[in-house]
């Protein structure tokens, strides 16, 4: 809760001073009452003595107008002193009176001389007040207190020029570089695009699992273009006061904004812009209000300004729909966990800073991390390097990196371990899956790349395709990609005989569109067109049923088994389809195996082989069966 140990200390420091300062102050006070020679009388006996009309026994009067104070000299040698209302009638007046009896008066206004009771009496209380603010910004910026936008927002700004990182220090994600590009083309000439109004690239969300560069490629971007570097971390706004996160967002456009071209990047952006609405209990407003003013601000620069916001996430599917509209972060670069070509990339890249000898062997390095990022690689060579310092060698040999392997695995901030080869095998057979049964029943999109350790540790590979531009879906849309979604469950069932928690997501997202084309499409023949009042791709399961409305126990119950039907339809087709291409699927997972990713060409070979499914993917279709309508164009 409370921070580092450096901050408990800063935070202890600033509290012991300003006790010590307040302490000093009241002591002064009483310390430095200056002192006046002789005894106290009352002001009314100071004005009789200076108003006695014969024998005036006051030799000589001291005005000390900045304490107020009266002092009297008498000719018997007495010592007296008055305190008078300080005010500047009051002092006239006790200035006429003296004069008009002729007793020789020094007027002490003291101005201009400070003395060290004028440094204790304004100096103090003004060092007290900074301290008990930079003690109040300390703990606001820790726990998030009120005081937290006078804070200075933790966003870093980095001079162009100093420590930059370039594309160069990126390996193993070609991809991801050719589609940054275009930023850097942006930030480079800012006033091309917006003569030309051009619609200037705006915010691109970079997502993979953690570990894997993206820090490093949105800093590379800015090293790139010569921009500047303003960062921020989502998780900074969690637990702070309503109002403070926003204001925080606003300085940080601000700030970049001045500091133009330049590039923002917003770390962990899950943190703050879930859906709206999807939260629970405390932060939730302040979650909201940034958010809002993050969308804000992007909208509020258009091409001409040179900023790029660029953000980081592992969980694109939890963001909300507002960040991801046209001129926010309508772009999305993946960020994979490294395949074993990428692997050695990315070991060279930094045996370059350290002395690993030549001989050592980086592609075998290489082929015993799956599942590793580039910062666990990274880690890797840096472990080696401290095991050759410490047996004394020159060099790191294969023996270091082979035991640094294992160090890196042992770490404190390593949440899993490496896929073993019968994961692998598995992930393979079930990536294939998808693949044909997608293939066989000629899905709409294309096939990219298949992987069996892009998407991070204990999620397995990835399937991914072209994404598609077509707004409106038919039923038979909906059903070939529920079918492909249930290819990997389907081909994991099929040659292991259970499922693993690899199908997690798949079954996810399965459910999600069945219960959408049950709920909302009307595309149950049991239910028929009738829209169950659910927003599309919500499950029932957990919610609140008092919030259905106007929807019949019954006919939710039905939602359920239509959905189930569904799911288990889609999977039963993608069973039998695997069924006749049990050869390709074979292959397939092999070659996969032994690659990690495959695509292009090397992907078509298997495509090409497999099956097509001869039967219709929509059963009962009986109650809407078509009829031929003449067309004219
Ligand atoms: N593709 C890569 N090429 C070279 N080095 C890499 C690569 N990926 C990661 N690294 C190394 O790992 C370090 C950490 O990566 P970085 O912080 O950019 O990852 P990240 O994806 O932002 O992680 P997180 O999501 O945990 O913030 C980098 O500074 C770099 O040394
Ligand atoms: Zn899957």
């Amino acid at each position: 809760m409370w921070g580092s140990l450096a901050q408990n200390a800063l935070l202890l420091g600033l509290a012991i001073a300003a006790t010590t300062l307040l302490a000093l102050f009241f002591i002064g006070l009483t310390l430095l009452q200056p002192k006046s020679p002789g005894h106290e009388i009352p002001l009314s006996e100071a004005r009789t003595l200076i108003d006695a009309k014969k024998d005036n026994p006051v030799s000589q009067a001291t005005l000390r107008d900045q304490d107020a104070r009266l002092e009297l000299d008498t000719y018997s040698g007495e010592q007296l002193w008055s305190s008078y209302p300080h005010s500047d009638s009051y002092t006239s007046a006790l200035l006429d009176a003296l004069g008009a009896h002729k007793i020789n008066t020094t007027v002490d206004s003291q101005a201009g001389k400070p003395t060290l009771r004028a440094v204790v009496q304004f100096l103090l209380p003004i060092l007290i007040l900074a301290t008990l603010f930079a003690l109040f910004t300390v703990l606001a910026r820790d726990k998030g207190g009120a005081f937290a936008s006078f804070s200075k927002w933790s966003g870093k700004g980095q001079k162009a020029g100093s420590g930059r990182f370039t594309f160069a220090d990126v390996a193993g994600a070609p991809e991801a570089l050719v589609e940054l590009r275009e930023f850097t083309d942006y930030l480079e000439n800012p006033s091309k695009y917006s003569e030309l109004g051009a619609r200037a690239p705006k915010g691109v969300l970079l997502v993979g699992p953690p570990g894997t560069g993206k820090t490093l490629l949105a800093r590379a971007v800015a090293g790139e273009a010569q921009a500047n570097f303003f960062s921020i971390s989502g998780s900074e706004f969690v637990e702070s006061l309503v109002g403070v996160g926003a204001a925080r967002v606003r300085d940080l456009f601000r700030q970049a904004r001045l500091a133009a071209p330049a590039i923002i990047f917003i770390d962990e952006i899950d943190a703050v812009g879930r859906q709206r609405g999807a939260g629970m209990g405390q932060g939730h407003d302040e979650r909201e209000q940034t958010l809002n003013q993050m969308l804000v601000e992007m909208d509020g620069f258009g091409a001409e300004a040179g900023l790029v916001v660029m953000a980081a996430t592992n969980r694109p599917d939890i963001l909300d729909n507002a960040l991801l509209r046209p001129g926010r972060f309508d772009r999305q670069v993946v960020v994979d966990l490294p395949d074993v070509h990428g692997r050695t990339e990315i070991l060279q890249l930094h045996a370059r800073t350290s002395p690993v000898s030549p001989q050592a062997d980086l592609g075998r390095i290489a082929a015993q991390t799956p599942g590793m990022s580039g910062a666990d690689l990274a880690n890797v060579v840096n472990e080696a390097s401290l095991l050759a310092v410490r047996a004394g060698k020159p060099m790191v040999e294969q023996e270091e990196l082979e035991e640094a392997i294992d160090r890196t695995l042992m770490g404190p901030a390593r949440k899993s371990h490496l896929l073993t080869q019968d994961e692998l095998w598995r992930i393979a057979v079930h990536e294939s899956g998808h693949a044909i049964v997608a293939e066989a029943i000629d899905y709409p999109v294309a096939l990219q790349k298949l992987s069996v350790v892009s998407r991070g540790r204990g999620r397995g590979g990835a399937t991914i395709y072209a994404s598609t531009d077509q707004l409106m879906q038919t039923q038979l849309d909906l059903q070939k990609s529920l079918i492909t979604s249930m290819g990997g469950a389907a081909a994991e069932a099929y040659v292991f005989g259970m499922l693993s928690t690899g199908v997690e997501d798949d079954l996810n997202q399965a459910t999600k569109m069945a219960h959408s084309m049950v709920a909302v499409y009307g595309m149950s023949p049991a239910i028929g067109p009738v829209s169950v009042g659910e927003t599309p791709g919500e499950v029932f399961i957990g919610r609140d049923l008092a919030n259905m409305g106007n929807v019949a126990a019954e006919t939710l119950a039905l939602v359920d088994t239509e959905t189930r039907r569904m799911v288990l339809d889609a999977e039963e087709t993608a069973r039998q389809i695997l069924s006749i291409n049990t050869d390709v699927l074979e292959d397939l997972a092999n070659s996969l195996l032994k690659a990690e990713t495959l695509s292009g060409p090397s992907l078509d070979v298997y495509m090409e082989a497999v099956a097509g499914w001869p039967e219709p993917l929509i059963k009962d279709t009986s109650h809407r069966s078509p009829i031929h309508l003449r067309r004219e164009s």
